[in-house]
Order: structure tokens, then C-alpha cells, then sequence
């Protein structure tokens, strides 16, 4: 196909690591031509938020109802929904057409790598009635405990029964619990969709330039989906992907606290894979 047209829902990171900024340089990194539609503009820098400006839902509305009249979308990624009247109205954008038919990727942000919390607590359950309108969701593990209302998963058996609950139970269609928070000598991620689960495993890297590697993570899945055949296969690669990008994060000395990951990365660069 031609260059797919990749689309962002999600606020803005001035320190660029995450958010509309992680989400446009990876769209473009790996072949996708980028657009944004922000939901919440953070004061935010390696170290943490410091402050959180919503953007009106109705505003929210209007930036889709305008890009979407005159630009066509292949795939969209959303992120940062700030609020619950936000992510009821991206809802109802994601329900209907031209979106519906669109590749969706859905990052259930909630909380930033720093602690700061991003979204409003009472966004959680429009947040869950969101779920099944997705092609994929990307939950971190604290996240997926809260969208099933049970304890974070800590260890990799819990993992996949998580995974799968929030298919079978919540309605997602497919599920990419990302395992970055477990710790341990792996980075193991599990995958969900209804031939099962597998697991998706590189090694851990040794970093603290971990700031937007879930926002990275779900953007490159929106930009590549269109460019590959099936979505475990996107799966897979982007994870490869992501495990040299945060190797390579070694390479930028941006900021004082968990600096961002090199999205210069190019996509056969396997330094960060050990098969
Ligand atoms: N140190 C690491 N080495 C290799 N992969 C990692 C590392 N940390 C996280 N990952 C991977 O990065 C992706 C994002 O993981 P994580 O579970 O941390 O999500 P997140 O909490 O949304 O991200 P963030 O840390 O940006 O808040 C997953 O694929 C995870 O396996
Ligand atoms: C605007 C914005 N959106 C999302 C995140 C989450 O980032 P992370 O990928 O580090 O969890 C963030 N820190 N800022």
C-alpha cells in the first residue's frame, strides 16, 4: 500500500519522550505518515508532571471532526484520554466510520512512568467501555489490574490469565499486556486474541531511559500494522523494535530522570534482540 496515514489521540509530553510528540517521531520512524489530535497539554520533563491542562471534549470533537472530513486514516492510536467526557467522545468516533475500519490501538494510560497520575480516576470505566472497540489494547501491568478490578499481576502465569480475562470478560479483541513493570533478567509481554495466548520475550535492558515506552510501543503497532499481514507478527517486530530503541536510549542524554528511548531507531536494527 502507499504510506499509511497513522493518526494520535493523546496529550502532549514537552520533553518529547511521550505522548503526541514519542507518537509522531515513531510514526515517522518507521514509515507512517503522522497526524495528532490532543487531548490535554502536560507540563511535564523527565522527572515528572507538574501540572495537566485538559483540552474541552467538545474541542477534542471538533479537531477529529475536521481532520477526518478531509484526511484519510489507516490506523489510530489512542493515549492519554485525560478525562471521562474525552474518552466518550473518542468513543463515539472509534464506533463509527471512518474510524471503525481503521487498524485502533488503545493504550490505557493512566499513570506516568513517574507516578503522576495523567487521567482522571472516574475516566476508568469510560475508559473500560472502550475496550472492545479496539483492534488491540496495550495495558502495562498496573493498568490491567485496574481495568479487572483485581491485584496487578506479578509474575508471568498471572500475566497470561489477565491477558485473556480481559478479552473474554471486558471484550477486548486483542490484548498485548505489556510486563516491563514485573522486573526480572526478561522483558516478557503477553498476547492475547482468540487463537490464545503467547508470550513475546527480549532481554531486559540495563536503563532508566524508560519515559514513553508504552506510548512508543502502541504507536509503533499503529504505524506498522498497515505496512505487515497479521497483528501478532506487528506484535513481535515492534517489540524488537522497542528493545533496540531503548538500548539505543543510551546514545541521548536528554533531561536528569528517566530519559526518553532513541526513536532514531531504525527497524532492522537488532542490537537490543537475542532471539
Ligand atoms: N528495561 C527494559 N528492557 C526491555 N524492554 C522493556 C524494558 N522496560 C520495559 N520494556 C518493554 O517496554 C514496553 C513497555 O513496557 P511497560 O510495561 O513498562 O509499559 P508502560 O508502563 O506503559 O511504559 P512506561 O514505562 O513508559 O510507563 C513493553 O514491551 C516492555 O516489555
Ligand atoms: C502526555 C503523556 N501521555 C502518556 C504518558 C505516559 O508515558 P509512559 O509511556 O512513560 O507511561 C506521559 N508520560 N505523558
Amino acid at each position: 500500500m502507499d504510506r499509511p496515514v497513522a493518526l494520535t489521540i493523546a496529550g502532549s509530553d514537552p520533553s518529547g519522550g511521550a505522548g503526541i510528540q514519542a507518537d509522531l517521531k515513531t510514526f515517522h520512524q518507521l514509515g507512517a505518515y503522522g497526524t495528532a489530535v490532543i487531548t490535554a497539554l502536560t507540563a511535564q520533563n523527565t522527572q515528572g508532571v507538574t501540572g495537566v491542562h485538559v483540552v474541552p471534549a467538545a474541542f477534542v470533537a471538533e479537531q477529529l471532526e475536521t481532520l477526518l472530513a478531509d484526511v484519510g486514516i489507516d490506523a489510530v492510536k489512542l493515549g492519554m484520554l485525560a478525562t471521562a467526557e474525552i474518552a466518550e467522545t473518542v468513543g463515539r468516533f472509534l464506533a463509527a466510520e471512518p474510524l471503525a475500519s481503521a487498524y485502533s490501538v488503545l493504550d490505557p494510560v493512566m499513570v506516568a512512568t513517574s507516578g503522576d497520575r495523567l487521567v482522571d480516576e472516574d475516566a476508568t470505566d469510560a475508559i473500560r467501555e472502550l475496550l472492545p472497540l479496539a483492534s488491540v489494547i496495550t495495558p502495562n501491568v498496573p493498568e490491567a489490574a485496574v481495568l479487572l478490578g483485581v491485584e496487578p499481576a506479578v509474575d508471568v502465569p498471572g500475566l497470561r490469565v489477565q491477558a485473556e480475562r480481559l478479552r473474554s470478560e471486558l471484550g477486548a479483541q486483542r490484548v498485548l499486556l505489556k510486563g516491563g513493570h514485573l522486573g526480572g533478567e526478561q522483558a516478557v509481554d503477553v498476547w492475547a486474541d482468540e487463537d490464545g495466548v503467547r508470550e513475546f520475550t527480549d532481554e531486559r535492558v540495563d536503563t532508566k531511559n524508560t519515559h514513553g515506552t508504552g506510548c512508543t510501543l502502541s504507536s509503533a503497532l499503529a504505524a506498522l500494522r498497515p505496512q505487515l499481514s497479521d497483528w501478532p507478527g506487528t506484535a513481535r517486530i515492534t517489540k524488537f523494535w522497542l528493545t533496540s530503541a531503548l538500548t539505543n536510549g543510551d546514545r541521548l542524554e536528554i533531561g536528569h530522570g528517566h530519559g526518553p528511548v532513541d526513536h532514531f531507531t531504525e527497524l532492522n536494527d537488532t542490537r537490543g534482540t537475542q532471539p
